[in-house]
């Protein structure tokens, strides 16, 4: 019956889509339906038990807290009292390893991050003046070549690698200059990031704003049917008068809109058929933009055999492959005596991980820490490979800004098609990656269907390239 008709269908159930619900219901647009591939809200922000400790497989940090305006994300963990730890980066020049162990002598290692600081400093000035001459983008690798200083020895390499790959999950070479240095996250909220080690998860934050729209039980689990899970979306048929989703098990809905918030890395896939196609200034766009990798390797050991105390947290291992291994971190402060360390890896190194059996990842790891602190040290009794860029509902962790992609193709990534609307992080034109940008563009993203469902104001421009 047509009274039984959703308004609006949300495809998926993380950040940005629960977000985009929250604020079409909180409009008065209550006649609404999620779908969620998974069996569980909350999609890239993700709480999995390992070795009796609650880890964060997914997003963990929320970072830009501490400066001019207020995260809205550092706002609702505090609303519903997360348990977060301040993450002190500041001592990682004592805690770095030579590739066949030992510290770097201190005025070396120094000498080296104070070098990627100065090169940092250049690329943002040199990024500022290319966007007032109105000048084309270049990565951040050019930028350093116009330097003259290129990282080339391993401490360089793991240096550089620790300061960009590390937050954007891509080499220098890669990421867009004009549109990460400097970065509105940090530049915005503030330069400091507070890691979430709380056994409900960060996830938790996704499940405070479900509950203030979806109807719960007495025991607080969600039980609106306006929340459907294992519904992956296979179809999206779209005209003028409607759209039709077609989910993978063979179900049929019908909605007036669809608001679609699977990550980037999906839609560059078929998963989701779109008929008619999306028109080329779209699919352009979307295949333009990248889909980064990020891995955090959970291991657990019978035994402490790492430094703690103040500043010893993170730790950086130079190898004269870049990105081998190279940034750590132990976990004493969240969890102490767990014996948990955290190694991060990103991109091609993600990929070959992703593809091993986890035994060979946790015999190159030993051999890893071995050359860092000793062959005494015990073998690791636990291991745990998120595998977010094999997972067909990821293909990835976060999006990244390449070169090549100026503001307006940015925006016709967002820009809805006739009555599909889109949101998720890669939305975010300040904040594409983050935790943050998820949840504001999902209410971006959301005003711009109220805007047409409520007030009749479909029309949305899009600039041509160069605009
Ligand atoms: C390892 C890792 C570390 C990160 N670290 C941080 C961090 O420290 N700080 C930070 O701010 N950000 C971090 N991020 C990024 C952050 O997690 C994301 O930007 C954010 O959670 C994305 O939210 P989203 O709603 O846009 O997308 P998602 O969370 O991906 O939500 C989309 C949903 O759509 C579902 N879906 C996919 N396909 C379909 C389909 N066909 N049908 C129905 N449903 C579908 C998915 O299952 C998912 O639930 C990290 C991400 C990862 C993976």
């Amino acid at each position: 019956a047509r009274e039984h008709t959703p308004t609006v269908i949300v495809v998926g159930a993380g950040m940005s889509g629960m977000t985009a619900a929250k604020t079409l219901s909180d409009a008065g647009i209550k006649n609404i339906l999620i779908l969620e591939a998974t069996n569980r809200i909350g999609g890239r922000i993700r709480k999995t038990n390992f070795a009796g400790v609650p880890v964060e497989v997914g997003a963990s940090w929320v970072e830009g807290v501490n400066g001019e305006q207020v995260n809205p994300i550092w706002t609702l963990v505090n609303k519903i009292c997360l348990r977060t730890f301040y993450s002190d980066f500041d001592q990682v020049a004592n805690h770095t390893y030579k590739q066949m162990g030992g510290l770097y002598e201190e005025s070396v290692a120094h000498e080296a991050y104070d070098a990627a600081d100065e090169r940092s400093a250049f690329s943002q000035n040199l990024s500022i003046s290319l966007s007032c001459q109105g000048q084309e983008d270049i990565s951040i690798l050019s930028s350093q070549r116009l330097q003259n200083d290129v990282p080339t020895t391993p401490l360089d390499m793991a240096v550089d690698y620790y300061t960009y790959d590390f937050e954007f999950a891509e080499p220098p070479r890669v990421t867009s200059l004009l549109n990460t240095e400097p970065l509105p996250t940090f530049t915005d909220f503030g330069e400091d990031l507070y890691l979430v080690a709380d056994p409900r998860g960060f996830e938790s934050v996704v499940y405070y704003l479900a509950k203030q729209f979806l109807t719960t039980n007495d025991a607080g689990d969600i039980t609106d049917p306006r929340l459907q899970l294992n519904k992956a979306v296979t179809e999206i048929q779209h005209s003028k008068n409607g759209v039709v989703v077609k989910t993978e098990d063979g179900s049929v809905y019908e909605a007036a809109y669809v608001m679609v918030s699977v990550s980037i890395g999906v839609l560059q896939t078929n998963l989701i058929n779109f008929e008619p196609d999306l028109p080329a200034w779209k699919l352009l766009a979307i295949y333009q933009f990248n889909m980064a990798i990020y891995t955090k390797i959970f291991l657990k050991f019978p035994c402490r055999f790492w430094p703690t105390g103040n500043g010893t947290e993170f730790f950086v291992y130079v190898h004269e492959r870049r990105g081998y291994y190279t940034v750590w971190q132990h976990l004493e402060n969240e969890f102490p005596g767990a014996n948990i360390l955290l190694v991060t890896v990103t991109d091609e190194e993600s990929r070959r991980i992703e593809q091993q059996p986890d035994s060979e990842t946790l015999a190159e790891i030993m051999c890893v820490l071995r050359n860092m602190f000793g062959d005494d040290i015990p073998y690791a009794t636990d291991i745990l490979v998120p595998r977010w860029w094999s997972n067909r509902f990821f293909k990835g962790s976060f999006s990244n800004w390449p070169i090549g992609v100026d503001q307006c193709e940015f925006d016709q990534i967002r820009a809805p098609v006739g009555r599909v609307y889109f949101t998720g992080e890669h939305t975010s034109r300040e904040y594409n990656g983050y935790v943050h940008g998820a949840y504001l563009a999902g209410i971006e993203s959301a005003n711009i269907l109220i805007k047409c469902a409520k007030k009749k104001m479909c029309h949305y421009n899009i600039k041509p390239k160069g605009a």
